[in-house]
């Protein structure tokens, strides 16, 4: 059980009040936390709605620049309002804390979903995907880059509706054109064009997202290693951890014809790279998809316009709806 120390506890009221709209809330079960944030689970006593609180501590807010972070995240969150966007419902403070009121999901995140489930069928990844795709479409149509999408910001409606959330390492893009040069804080999908400081823009969240398929179809991340270190060397020299590499260069280029078949082999018959397993069950349409998104420079990659267009979305069954059994088992395809 994640808990946390008993004097924390006193720093964060059992019954928090928001003077502006005069809401009361108590503070229920905690979720967890990350950086200078927890989140727990909070009531509206008058109406009984439930919330995931997010609360930081002002203790730790002690430079300008996390109190700036806190505050962009706030303007970039509240400005957006999307089916697959995380709702934010208000924001205050008090002497001790600064707390944002947001949609509960009721199922969690994706990420229980990966340590559950692993590699998950191609259909639940349509379905998925095709949910986060125009999640952040919206996003970018706002001039908004997400900068950390991964599996623990996907949040889960009751209906299994993704819902994107923490903004924390959110920026506008204030012009076209424009390239961000910093980024305060390390994303978990971290595209190549961060680590070597080359300026970024949209295509970093493209490229979480060709980590975030990779990861939801072959079970494991792209680049995983055992020390940091090395995962991100191996993002620099876009070398991915299984022998797919080599298909998905072959799929992109001139070699298109050959590349495909190359891929088919790679992936069926998995000789070719005896050092990897790639699941024969990932088909071309995907592979194609994945190597789209995780090329190593950003202008290669497409926009998540193009993504949708994608003939992954039209190459099999797209779910019109998943029961809620997919959290823990595949579902029937028969
Ligand atoms: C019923 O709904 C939920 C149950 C649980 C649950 O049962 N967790 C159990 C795990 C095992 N332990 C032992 C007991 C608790 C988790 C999340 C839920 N739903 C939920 C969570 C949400 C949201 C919406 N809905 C939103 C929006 N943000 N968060 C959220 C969650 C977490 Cl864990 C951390 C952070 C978080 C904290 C600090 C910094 C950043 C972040 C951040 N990722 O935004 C945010």
């Amino acid at each position: 059980m994640t808990s946390i120390k008993e004097d924390e506890k006193k720093e964060i009221p059992e019954i928090i009040h928001d003077p502006q709209t005069n809401s009361t809330y108590q503070r229920l079960r905690f979720f967890g936390k990350g950086g200078f944030a927890k989140c727990y689970e909070i009531q509206d006593i008058a109406t009984n709605q439930i919330y995931a609180g997010k609360i930081v501590s002002k203790k730790l807010m002690v430079k300008s620049s996390q109190k700036e972070k806190m505050s962009q995240e706030i303007s970039i969150h509240r400005s957006l309002q999307h089916k697959h966007v995380v709702g934010f419902h208000s924001f205050f403070e008090d002497s001790l804390n600064i707390y944002i009121v947001l949609e509960l999901c009721k199922r969690r995140s994706m990420m229980e979903l990966h340590k559950r489930r692993k590699a998950i069928t191609e259909p639940e990844t349509r379905f998925y995907m095709h949910q986060i795709l125009l999640g952040v479409q919206y996003l970018h149509s706002r001039r908004i880059i997400h900068r950390d999408l991964k599996l623990g910001n996907l949040f889960l409606d009751d209906d299994l509706h993704v819902k994107i959330g923490d903004f924390g390492l959110a920026a506008k893009i204030e012009y076209e054109g424009e390239r961000k040069r910093t980024l305060c804080g390390t994303p978990n999908y971290i595209a190549p064009e961060i680590l070597t400081r080359d300026g970024h823009s949209f295509e970093v969240d493209i490229w979480s997202l060709g980590c975030i398929m990779y990861t939801l179809m072959v079970g494991r991340p792209p680049f995983e290693t055992s020390t940091l270190r090395d995962t991100y060397k191996r993002i620099k020299q876009c070398e991915y951890r299984e022998g797919i590499s080599l298909a998905l260069q072959a799929l992109s280029g001139p070699w298109q014809e050959i590349g495909s078949r190359y891929a088919q082999a790679v992936v069926n018959n998995n000789t070719i790279n005896q050092r990897y397993r790639i699941p024969s069950s990932l088909r071309k349409p995907a592979i194609s998809m994945i190597g789209l998104q995780l090329q190593a420079k950003p202008s290669q990659r497409p926009s998540v316009d193009k993504l949708l267009q994608h003939e992954f979305f039209s190459s099999g069954i797209m779910p019109a709806a998943l029961p809620l059994s997919c959290l823990t088992t595949a579902p029937r395809t028969d």
